[in-house]
């Protein structure tokens, strides 16, 4: 049965507003201003690490500071504001139902992602999740997105995410990839290779059951 890999910020779920809280509150501590919403976005997406690193280098913050404003944002990093996209379950559900394995490869570490999946409802889905800290590499290095396929079996056939990362960890690992339009992703999608674009939930199921069926006649 071929299996599906996807993205969690950004693709399953809005975390942005509570990662823009936690930082936001590692920031006063720190004696700065808050960044703006978008501002934190344009950060997301190479695991909380790199988003500190981001902000630290946007107020001229040395390396120094680094670790302690790890461990803060990790201390305080809930997930109150945290939202799934619609039509996300029934997505999920659907594709399930019709036989896909599903798996989990995020760069969130696997504290936070296990936490705020229980917290969404979302943990029933997935046969495996690879987290930011799972391995010693993040995406884009294929590593992980490949570790979530091996473990999951299967056929590996699609990664679906929303960001530059995402895509550029497809190609590494010369999977096709599922673009979700309506995430954080920072590059104009003409700069994205994909094999399949959404703006919903919705059709995502019927859309990947489409290039499930074609994929047979094109690799002959
Ligand atoms: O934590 C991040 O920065 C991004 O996480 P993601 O890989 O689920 O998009």
């Amino acid at each position: 049965m071929p299996s599906l890999v996807f993205d969690l910020d950004g693709t399953l779920i809005d975390s942005a507003p509570d990662i823009a809280a936690a930082l936001n509150q590692v920031l006063k501590d720190e004696g700065l201003a808050p960044l703006s919403l978008a501002q934190v976005i344009g950060f997301i997406g190479n695991g909380i690490p790199a988003l500190i690193a981001k902000a630290r280098t946007h107020y001229g913050l040395s390396d120094a500071r680094q670790e302690v404003m790890l461990a803060a944002m990790l201390g305080c990093y809930r997930h109150d504001q945290t939202r799934l996209y619609p039509g996300v379950r029934e997505a999920l559900s659907s594709l399930k139902a019709g036989g896909y394995r599903l798996g989990l490869c995020t760069n969130k570490n696997l504290g936070p992602t296990h936490e705020v999946l229980a917290a969404c409802g979302l943990a029933e889905f997935f046969e495996v999740v690879i987290g930011g800290d799972s391995l010693a590499v993040k995406k884009p290095d294929s590593a992980p997105l490949q570790a979530a396929f091996a473990a999951l079996g299967g056929t590996p056939f699609l990664y679906i995410g929303d960001s530059e990362v995402d895509e550029e960890t497809a190609r590494r690992a010369a999977l096709p990839f599922a673009f979700f339009t309506g995430g954080y992703c920072h590059l104009p999608e003409e700069r994205l290779t994909f094999a399949l674009k959404f703006d919903s939930f919705a059709g995502l199921p019927e859309a990947v059951r489409g290039l499930a069926f074609t994929a047979p006649e094109t690799s002959v």
